[in-house]
C-alpha cells in the first residue's frame, strides 16, 4: 500500500515531552528538520506531558539541544518555537486529551484543513504505550484524515511480553499507522547498505558463501552504564542492542535483493532471511561483564550502587550466528557488542575468501569495513604492489570516508533527523513491522532465558578501557575471522617497509 507524504497543515503531538528522549532528540530532530526546510512553517508542534512547565519552561528544556544554530540562522529557533506549545495533562483519564483535541482542530479549522493529518510521537515509558495509545483513539483520532503513530523501542521484554503488546496496539492502530523506532535504521551508513549491495555489480555477485569467509558486526562504547545501572541491570546488552539495531542492520546486510525499492519489498525480504536464521547456540556465545578499569580510575559495573552486588548482567556479548539459506550456509557470523571498551565504534565487516595459492604467499584477505560510527566510512582492503623497487604486494584500501569525500556543509540527517522524515512522508522502510519485531523475539528469547536463568553462565570479567574479554580473539578466529599482524596495515598514509621485500 502507497502512503501519500503529510502536507502543509499537520499537527505534531509529543507525548512525554518533559522527558529526556524528547529533550535530547526528538525536538532537537523536529527543528533540525524545520532548519532545512523538511518541515513546513505552517505547521503545529504540541507537547504534552503530566509535568507543570509554563510556556517559557518548555521553550527553554526542548531548545537546550538544537544543533548547528549559526548567526545566519539564528532566526529559525524562534520561528521553531514560535510553532510549538505545550498542554500539561495526565496520561490515563481524558481532560488533557480533550484539551489537545480542541487546539488541533482549532488550528485545522484555522488552516482550513478538511483533512487532518495528526502525528502522535510516544517519547514515553513502555508502561504507559497502550494507555496513551488508547486515549489518542477516542478523543484524539480523526476518522476523516490520517494519524501516524511514532513508538519507541523497547516493544516488550521477551516474544511474549512483545506479542502482549502488539495485541493491546492492534486493535487501536492499523499497521500502516504504526512506526516503530529502532534509531539504527534511521543512521546514514545503515541506510547505505541497501545502495551499497544492490547498485554495485561487484558486490552483488561476490556477495555469498562462495566468495565471503565470515561476517563481524561490532558494537563498541567507550563508556559503562554510569548512573544507568539500575535500569541496565533488567536489560543487558543482548536486549539493549543486540535483539533490535544489530540485528536490524544483520538483516539488511543478508537480505535477498527487494524486488523494488518499495518499503514493504525491502520488510518482506528482511522477514524472510531472518526466517533463516538457525537457533542461536548456548554454547556458541561469549560473554562478559566490565570491572574496574585498570589504572582504577573508572568503576566496574558492580561498583554501582544500583546493581546487586551478585549481578550476571551481560555487558559484553558476542554470538556466533548462521543463516541457512543457499546464500548464506556455512558462513560464520559473529554479532558482538559491548560497554566500557577501549573506543566507541559500531562496524561491519565483511572477509572474504583467500584467493588461490601459489603465486603470492601471504597474501591476506580482502576486507569490506562499512563503518556506521563516527565518522561513516566504507573502505576495501585490497593488496596491491607496493610501489617502487618492490615486487611484493601488501594491503591497501579502496576508501570512501565521508569526511574527505563530502563537504562539511552538506547536510547528512541525524538518525532522528532521518525517521521523524520519513514517518512525515510515509515511508515505512526504515520502521520495524510486527512479523519482523516477532521474529527477532523468537530468535533472542530462548538465549536471554538462558542466559538469565538462575544457573545461567557467570560473565567472564574484562576491565574497563580493554578490548572485551579476552577469550574473544579466540572466539572470532574459530568463527573465520582472521587477524593479521600489527603494522600490515596503516591508515592513512603509509611509508612501506621494503626492506627484505623485493
Ligand atoms: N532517552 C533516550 O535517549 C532513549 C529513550 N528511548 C525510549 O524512549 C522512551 C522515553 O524515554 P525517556 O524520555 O528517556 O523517558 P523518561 O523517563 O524521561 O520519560 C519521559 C516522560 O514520561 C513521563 N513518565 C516517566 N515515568 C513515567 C511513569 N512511570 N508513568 C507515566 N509517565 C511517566 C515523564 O513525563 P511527565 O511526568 O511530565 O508526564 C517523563 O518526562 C522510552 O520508551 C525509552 O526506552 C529509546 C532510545 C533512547
Ligand atoms: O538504544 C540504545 O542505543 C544506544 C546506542 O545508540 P547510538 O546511536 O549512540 O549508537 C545505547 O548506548 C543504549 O544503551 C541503547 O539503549
Amino acid at each position: 500500500m502507497s502512503v501519500e507524504p503529510f502536507g502543509k497543515h499537520v499537527t505534531i503531538v509529543v507525548f512525554g515531552a518533559s522527558g529526556d528522549l524528547a529533550k535530547k532528540k526528538t525536538f532537537p530532530a523536529l527543528f533540525g528538520l524545520f532548519r532545512e526546510g523538511e518541515l513546513p512553517s505552517t505547521i503545529k508542534v504540541i507537547g504534552y506531558a503530566r509535568s507543570k512547565l509554563s510556556d517559557a519552561e518548555f521553550k527553554e528544556r526542548i531548545s537546550a539541544n538544537f544543533k548547528n544554530v549559526k548567526d545566519s540562522n539564528k532566526h529559525k529557533v524562534d520561528e521553531f518555537l514560535n510553532l510549538c506549545s505545550y498542554i500539561q495533562g495526565p496520561y490515563d483519564t481524558e481532560e488533557g486529551y480533550k484539551k489537545l483535541n480542541e487546539e488541533m482542530e482549532k488550528y485545522e479549522k484555522e488552516s482550513g484543513v478538511e483533512k487532518p493529518e495528526r502525528l502522535f510521537y510516544l517519547a514515553l515509558p513502555p508502561s504507559v504505550f497502550v494507555t496513551v495509545a488508547s486515549h489518542i483513539k477516542e478523543h484524539a483520532y480523526t476518522k476523516t484524515g490520517e494519524v501516524r503513530l511514532i513508538v519507541e523501542k523497547p516493544f516488550g521484554n521477551d516474544l511474549e511480553s512483545s506479542r502482549k503488546l502488539q495485541e493491546s496496539l492492534a486493535p487501536l492502530f492499523t499497521e500502516e499507522e504504526l512506526y516503530r523506532i529502532d534509531h539504527y535504521l534511521g543512521k546514514e551508513m545503515v541506510k547505505n547498505l541497501v545502495f551499497l549491495r544492490f547498485s554495485n555489480e561487484f558486490l552483488s555477485a561476490s556477495w555469498n558463501k562462495n566468495h565471503i569467509r565470515s561476517i563481524q558486526i561490532s558494537f563498541k562504547e567507550a563508556f559503562g552504564t554510569e548512573g544507568r545501572g539500575g535500569y541496565f541491570d533488567d536489560i543487558g546488552i543482548v536486549r539493549d542492542v543486540m535483539q533490535n539495531h544489530l540485528l536490524q542492520v544483520l538483516t539488511l546486510l543478508t537480505m535477498e535483493r527487494p524486488v523494488s525499492i518499495d518499503p514493504e519489498a525491502i520488510r518482506d525480504e528482511k522477514v524472510k532471511v531472518l526466517k533463516a536464521f538457525g537457533e542461536l547456540k548456548t554454547d556458541d556465545i561469549l560473554l562478559g561483564q566490565y570491572t574496574k578499569s585498570e589504572d582504577g580510575s573508572k568503576p566496574g559495573y558492580l561498583d554501582d550502587d544500583t546493581v546487586k552486588n551478585d549481578s550476571k548482567c551481560v555487558t559484553y556479548a558476542a554470538l556466533g550466528m548462521q543463516i541457512h539459506n543457499e546464500r548464506w550456509e556455512g558462513v560464520p557470523i559473529v554479532m558482538r557488542a559491548g560497554k566500557a571498551l577501549k573506543e566507541s565504534k559500531v562496524e561491519i565487516r565483511i572477509q572474504f575468501k583467500e584467493v588461490a595459492k601459489g603465486m603470492f604467499n601471504d597474501i591476506q584477505r580482502n576486507e569490506l569495513v562499512m563503518r556506521i560510527q563516527p565518522s561513516e566510512a566504507v573502505y576495501m582492503k585490497i593488496n596491491s604492489k607496493i610501489p617502487g623497487i618492490s615486487a611484493v604486494p601488501s594491503v591497501t584500501d579502496l576508501d570512501l570516508t565521508y569526511s574527505s569525500r563530502y563537504s562539511k556543509d552538506f547536510w547528512i540527517p541525524e538518525a532522528y533527523e532521518s525517521l521523524i522524515r520519513d514517518c512525515y512522508l510515509g515511508n515505512h522502510a526504515n520502521f520495524v513491522r510486527d512479523d519482523e519485531l516477532d521474529l527477532s523475539w523468537k530468535l533472542f528469547t530462548p538465549l536471554l532465558k538462558h542466559i538469565e536463568s538462575k544457573d545461567g553462565p557467570t560473565p567472564e570479567p574484562y576491565a574497563y578501557g580493554s578490548n572485551g574479554p579476552k577469550n574473544l580473539r579466540p572466539f572470532l578466529s574459530a568463527h573465520g575471522y582472521n587477524f593479521y599482524d600489527e603494522g600490515t596495515y596503516e591508515w592513512p598514509l603509509t611509508t612501506p617497509n621494503v626492506k627484505g621485500k623485493m
